[in-house]
């Protein structure tokens, strides 16, 4: 995958660099590491960022060739993002999917439960920001089992493309990797690192390439082996 780069790809980085989700520095990620990068998706917050990052979404999964019968999002970042591309998925491709989410507390008076919208019955699709450790998609997992459903795959935003982290200890395999061993489904992204470096040593403007250098060496210090 490294070196190629479609499109809609490139201005998916120009649109996250944009508005301020994808940034270059210095800061400290849940496992502890210290990153020259990170991507807040909680930053997509009006309503033409979210039209727009729906059919960067909604593109991912064609591109992808998933079938699936449902698309849930996790609570709560997963929700937005869900919703914007069932929206995009009906609006741009004429894919009218059904589309869930749950409630990180299961509400005990009117409806109840902890899923709103559709049922999750056949294949669901998750969607949500990123992977980090795999725990938010294990309890997802746990929802579709418990719901008699498969899940069909998981699209984020971004693959960071990192080893995963146990205490001191540097695993050989991404939490991506592992969701997607452990699991039996493909976990698909908009972008991965490689073309985010490939973005910034290639086409970025003189202000963002002095970043490429760190997150090289970033990526060779705790990156997964290229695909
Ligand atoms: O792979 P993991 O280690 O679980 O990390 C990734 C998850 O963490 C974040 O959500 P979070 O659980 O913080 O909830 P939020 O969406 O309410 O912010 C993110 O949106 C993913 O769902
Ligand atoms: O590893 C993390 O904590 C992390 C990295 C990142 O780029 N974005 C995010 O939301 N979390």
């Amino acid at each position: 995958m490294a070196g190629h780069m479609q499109a809609y790809q490139r201005e998916f980085i120009e649109f996250a660099i944009e508005q301020g989700v994808l940034k270059f520095g210095e800061f400290t990620l849940k496992s502890g590491r210290v990153s020259p990068y990170f991507f807040n998706a909680g930053l997509f917050r009006s309503g033409a960022a979210l039209a727009r990052l729906g059919r960067f979404y909604a593109r991912a999964i064609i591109d992808s060739g998933i079938q699936a019968d449902v698309l849930f999002g996790p609570a709560y970042k997963g929700i937005s993002l869900a919703a914007s591309t069932a929206v995009a998925l009906a609006d741009q491709h004429g894919r009218d999917m059904p589309f869930a989410f749950n409630r990180k507390e299961a509400k005990t008076h009117g409806e109840g439960g902890n899923i709103v919208g559709a049922e999750l019955k056949g294949k669901v699709l998750i969607i949500d920001d990123v992977i980090t450790a795999g725990t938010a998609i294990g309890e997802v997992m746990q929802l579709i089992d418990a719901a008699g459903a498969q899940a069909a795959g998981v699209v984020i935003a971004l693959d960071r493309q990192e080893r995963g982290q146990a205490g001191d200890e540097i695993k050989p395999q991404s939490a991506i990797q592992e969701v997607e061993a452990r699991y039996g489904m493909p976990v698909v992204s908009i972008v991965t690192l490689d073309q985010v470096l490939e973005y910034l040593e290639t086409q970025a403007g003189d202000e963002l390439k002095p970043y490429a250098p760190a997150i090289r060496d970033y990526r060779e210090r705790y990156g997964v082996a290229k695909a």
